[in-house]
């Protein structure tokens, strides 16, 4: 898969260390930055990954700030995405099974590193279940 990547100044050195565990599963990373730790507006970086993800040119994106917060608000505003920002595991699964997220947001501030790798390498995995579920998500995306 391509997997468009970004955050802001609050989620740089995650992203930087998440980029490679994308990188080792066997997926085409594409990183939008930010590219360095000075101070950046997460809008910036969440529009533009949402947008890759919704136009098809990526199939999946990962976004982190300082919570995760205001990237999830900025990605859940472009149609076609489906961002979850999740802590820990089971969310992380359930996103994908249930909700097909197709944009997975973290807060570098929330969680330790360790887990926040374990969560991309489960999120990236983990396939949608359909079903019943795909009745909902076309629900979602009917507005
Ligand atoms: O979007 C956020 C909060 O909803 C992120 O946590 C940002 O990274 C954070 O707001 C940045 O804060 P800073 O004081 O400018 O570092």
């Amino acid at each position: 898969m391509k997997v468009a990547i970004g955050s802001d100044h609050g989620g740089f050195d995650y992203k930087e260390r998440l980029k490679a565990v994308v990188a080792d599963l066997g997926h085409e990373v594409v990183d939008v930055g930010c590219h360095s730790c000075d101070s950046t507006d997460y809008p910036l970086q969440g529009r533009e990954v949402a947008r890759l993800v919704a136009g098809g040119e990526c199939e999946r994106g990962i976004l982190i700030c300082g919570t995760g917060i205001g990237m999830s608000m900025t990605a859940n505003r472009v149609p076609g995405v489906r961002a979850a920002l999740c802590h820990e595991l089971f969310t992380a699964r359930m996103s994908r099974e249930h909700n097909d997220a197709n944009v997975l947001c973290l807060g570098q501030r929330v969680i330790g590193l360790g887990l926040a790798e374990e969560m991309v390498r489960l999120w990236l995995e983990t396939p949608f279940s359909g079903g019943r579920h795909a009745r909902r998500v076309a629900l979602i995306e009917a507005g």
